[in-house]
């Protein structure tokens, strides 16, 4: 323990610290110092450890470092009386499959025995060997080494390939268990997670019985939950099994009994093939939770791979070692979590936080809220450009198909650049359909946002609404100021006095609307838009007198501000927006009191009680 591994001290006065790029490893070698092995000090080329009182120092030849495939790592030392001794540490399995056949089976039991009963306890294990290695062999063997790690291509496959060759023949010396203690509120978070309609996979390098414990205590899995274990060696085993697999579950989906499935590595790439694959994807997708144990970073990632081919859904990956960075990478989403195990998770990731409990603000909150925001953006963003535009197919009707246009063409451009601009944006930043603690304590308004935000219904609402606002706003705006008397001398306005109008109300229609659609009213939101409909007029008042003052442009909106002296425009300011709109707040109002959806009734039911916000379903301010 104080010898074999990769763990650099610091020794500050009277006392040594560790610096650890595993935590199991620093665990180790910090518990190996309590019973009297204190590790030193490491330079390049030696080690020093203090047994009890003496100091003993090993020569250090050869590093074989642990990686998630080898799933061991390795040390070749020269002990002081100048004997070759291989430490070697890792999983079980690996560890047991290179044993030496003379082992005494006994000491194998009792080993297997302790491991099993560490294991149930839902500690992480390691087993312990070492061999004296002939000083013949070192010599050739080294050389192989040393060919191995100055090669340029495939040096990590050509490097365990080398340390196979060592790592045989091993004399077992002991087995240890660590104890990885959950972060804070996972099993909170999982069962969050799960009531959203989130289907949980924990994907691990861990042993099988680790893996168990584990998702019991972090509520991945009940005590009721049935398991049904895959971990067959061949290929039309693990056919046979999975066909009786799928039966099972057929059973246990009609009877409403819970189960989760444990499937080990080894038996996972046969899960992947020809028929197995169509057996074990209906298994996994029918089963509260799986759990993959003893699983390499590429397994990880393929399946991730396999989920994401096996229809329409959305992966995210959580980790927070190297050896999660590949699953991170493939999933739709990657989440990498900042901690013990170091940075490269976090850094591969797209989000990066700092505990597993922050996924459920991170989905339940910030996703609901973005989904939600998102497509309301979208949808009025289409809104608004199909109301504008199509004035202009009614109105070419109007004309007969002259090629006259309606509008001015630099209030055309600014449309989308300026006046109708920030209310979409302010909506995407600030609106909040729920409060955050009642989306995290209710997690189903999870999935009845996915459900309602956006569909092709809604899409479908939206573009026939821009249909009927474009030809109310241009009906009314001619009923209006098209032919009427506009001033008290008798003079009827004309096309650019109706293009301007019909274009006002536009802008006060569209950007009012953004204050209907959304949920939350706050400064920046009423500013936004009001302040869009001014700035129109700001910009009305300027552009008409550019001419004017001799600039050279403007000619057509020469004189428009005469529009704001007709009594009829400002009739029609004032009441053509609120008439379109009336119309979609009765809609949204019988929709609300009559066939409100979870999402409403939530709303309404955690109504403000103060005077503070503005509940746009029942009206109230
Ligand atoms: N530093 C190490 N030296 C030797 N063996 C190790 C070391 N760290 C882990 N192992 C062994 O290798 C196995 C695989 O490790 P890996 O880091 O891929 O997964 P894990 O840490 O067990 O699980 P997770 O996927 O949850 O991180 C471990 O279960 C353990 O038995
Ligand atoms: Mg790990």
């Amino acid at each position: 323990m104080s010898v074999c591994h990769t763990v650099v001290s610091e020794i500050s006065g009277d006392t040594i610290s560790y610096q650890a790029s595993s935590p199991d490893e620093g665990a180790l070698v910090r518990g190996a110092a309590l019973i009297g092995y204190q590790f030193c000090s490491r330079r390049p080329d030696r080690m020093t450890i203090k047994a009890f009182d003496e100091e003993i120092e090993y020569k250090i030849l050869n590093l074989m470092e642990f990686d998630s495939v080898r799933k061991r790592m390795s040390l070749l030392v020269r002990t002081r009386e100048g004997k070759l001794k291989l430490y070697v540490k890792g999983a079980d399995n690996v560890i047991f499959e290179r044993l030496s056949r003379n082992t005494d089976q006994q000491v194998i039991n009792s080993c297997q025995e302790q491991l099993k009963t560490y294991s149930n306890k839902g500690l992480r294990t390691l087993c312990f060997a070492m061999k004296d290695i002939e000083p013949e062999f070192y010599q050739k063997w080294n050389k192989k080494f040393i060919e191995a790690s100055l090669a340029i291509e495939q040096r990590e496959q050509k490097l365990a390939a080398v340390a196979e060759e060592i790592e045989t023949e091993l004399r077992i010396i002991g087995v240890s268990a660590i104890e990885d203690k959950l972060q804070e509120y996972v099993p909170e978070t999982i069962r969050s997670l799960m009531k959203a309609g989130i289907r949980m996979w924990m994907l691990t390098g861990d042993k099988r019985e680790t893996a168990i414990n584990i998702a019991h205590s972090s509520s991945l899995t009940s005590t009721s939950t049935k398991l049904l274990m895959l971990d067959s060696r061949t290929y039309d085993e693990t056919l046979v099994k999975l066909k009786s697999f799928v039966e099972t579950s057929r059973f246990y989906l009609e009877h409403g009994v819970e189960f989760a499935l444990v499937v080990g590595g080894e038996t996972l790439h046969d899960a992947f093939v020809g028929e197995a694959k169509q057996l074990f994807s209906e298994l996994c997708m029918s089963c509260r939770a799986v759990i993959c144990c003893r699983m390499t970073p590429i397994q990880k990632a393929e399946i991730v791979e396999m989920i994401k081919s096996l229809g329409d859904h959305i992966v995210l990956a959580i980790g927070d070692g190297a050896n999660d960075v590949a699953m991170i990478q493939a999933a739709n989403v990657g989440v990498g979590i900042t901690g013990e195990e170091g940075l490269r998770a976090a850094a591969s990731s797209d989000y990066s936080i700092a505990q597993f409990h922050f996924l459920r603000r991170l989905l339940l909150v910030h996703g609901t809220w973005n989904l939600d925001r998102s497509s309301k953006v979208m949808l009025y963003s289409f809104y608004k450009n199909i109301t504008l535009y199509l004035i202009e197919l009614w109105f070419a009707f109007f004309s007969a198909f002259s090629g006259q246009v309606l509008f001015e063409r630099w209030t055309i451009a600014s449309f989308n650049l300026i006046f109708t601009a920030w209310p979409p944006i302010i909506l995407g930043l600030f609106d909040q359909p729920l409060s955050d603690k009642i989306l995290v304590k209710h997690p189903f308004l999870y999935q009845e946002f996915q459900r309602t935000a956006f569909s092709a219904s809604n899409f479908a609402y939206w573009i026939l609404l821009a249909i009927w606002h474009s030809l109310l706003l241009f009906n009314f705006s001619y009923l209006f100021v098209g032919k009427e008397i506009l001033w008290k001398n008798g003079r009827i306005g004309g096309w650019i006095i109706l293009g301007n109008a019909t274009y006002t109300y536009t802008v006060a229609t569209v950007c009012l609307k953004s204050l209907l659609e959304c949920d939350t009213w706050n400064v920046v939101q009423v500013f936004c838009s009001l302040g869009s409909i001014v700035a129109w007029f700001i910009f009305l008042i300027i552009y008409s007198m550019c001419y004017e003052w001799g600039w050279g442009f403007g000619v057509d909106m020469a004189g428009s501000t005469m529009m704001l002296t007709s009594i009829p425009f400002w009739l029609g300011l004032i009441t053509i927006p609120i008439w379109i709109l009336l119309f979609d707040f009765i809609v949204k109002g019988v929709q609300t009191s009559f066939f409100p959806s979870a999402r409403e009734r939530m709303v309404l039911a955690h109504r403000p009680t103060k005077y503070n916000a503005f509940c746009k379903e029942c009206g109230w301010l």
